[in-house]
């Protein structure tokens, strides 16, 4: 970890860690050492954590997707992708079809914000290529803001401070789950990582949904291997709008907000993974979790 010391010099600091490299082992020792690298600071304001360009973020995020009841001081606010603009094709494509995938496939479907870096090189050749890019990465995870960049020079505010794991904060959900592309999921297969949406009307019953979900999260009884899911649901007997986040098999349900009295009520979930099957999910949840 690199600090600003003294007059602005940068002091390189490290901090050992029980379970060896970050990227492959972490546990929950990353979390402690995080925590002592805050209690010795005066005054730190964010914590970036780079891993190796191989890693998948999956653990990372798990490990750091804290319960609230821990009081931890370290919180994960979200998760940056930065894509190189050139390349990307090449990488998605080295690998399609066949039963494994390279990382750049699990990077994207974590990410809550996507820097697709060097446009400059990609613009000058193809004026229409930017955008396919943008359609390409939305088909793997149509909730992550893609912000443009050259020398991955971006507005600090877009990348801190979002907020992108706290389940209370409704309305950032709710417009993100607006905003994401009505997907035309039909083109792709099962087999790609992709997005998958969720719409009904009928209010849920919580604990049946718990129960739905967790057959899908824990047991995998549909063969699916769900990244990232987010939503928001219209609970039977409550009042309340209830947020849904999930990181693989780790997942929340909370109440966040008062519906208003003439709003739409809906449930809205978005899945990002591999295998997923669009009409078992839909119909499932249909037939386990709505009343
Ligand atoms: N034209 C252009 N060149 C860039 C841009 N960003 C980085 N480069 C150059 O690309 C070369 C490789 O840089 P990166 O792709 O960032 O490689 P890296 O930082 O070693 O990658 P990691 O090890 O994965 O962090 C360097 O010469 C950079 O100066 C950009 O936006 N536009």
């Amino acid at each position: 970890m690199i600090n600003e010391g003294d007059k602005g010099a940068l002091v390189e600091e490290w901090v050992e860690l029980a379970n060896g490299c970050i990227c492959c082992t972490v546990k929950h020792s990353l979390v402690q050492a995080l925590e002592q690298l805050v209690q010795r600071k005066e005054r730190l304001d964010h914590i970036l954590l780079e891993t190796t360009g191989l890693a998948n973020p999956a653990p990372l995020a798990s490990v750091l997707w804290l319960d609230e009841q821990l009081e931890s001081e370290v919180k994960l606010d979200s998760i940056v992708t930065v894509v190189d603009a050139k390349n990307l094709r090449f990488q998605l494509d080295e690998h399609r079809g066949s039963s494994s995938f390279p990382e750049a496939y699990f990077q994207i479907a974590f990410a809550d914000i996507i820097i697709l870096n060097k446009v400059d090189l990609v613009s000058v050749e193809s004026s229409g290529a930017l955008e396919e890019l943008e359609v390409e990465i939305h088909n793997i995870n149509s909730l992550a803001e893609i912000i443009h960049s050259v020398r991955c020079q971006v507005d600090l505010s877009k990348i801190l401070n979002r907020q992108a794991y706290d389940t209370a904060r409704a309305t950032q959900l709710e417009a993100l789950l607006e905003e994401s592309r009505s997907l035309s999921t039909k083109k792709l297969h099962d087999s790609d990582v992709r997005t998958i949406c969720i719409c009904e009307t009928r209010m849920i019953n919580l604990d049946k949904t718990r129960i739905w979900l967790e057959e899908i999260l824990w047991e995998k009884k549909y063969d699916m291997d769900v990244y990232r899911c987010k939503g928001v649901l219209s609970v039977q007997n409550s009042d309340q709008l209830h947020t849904l986040q999930a990181v693989k098999e780790l997942y929340e349900i909370v109440p966040s907000r008062k519906w208003e009295k003439e709003e739409k009520r809906i449930n809205k979930i978005v899945f990002i993974g591999h295998n997923l099957k669009e009409d078992i999910l839909i119909n499932s949840f249909r037939d386990r979790a709505t009343c």
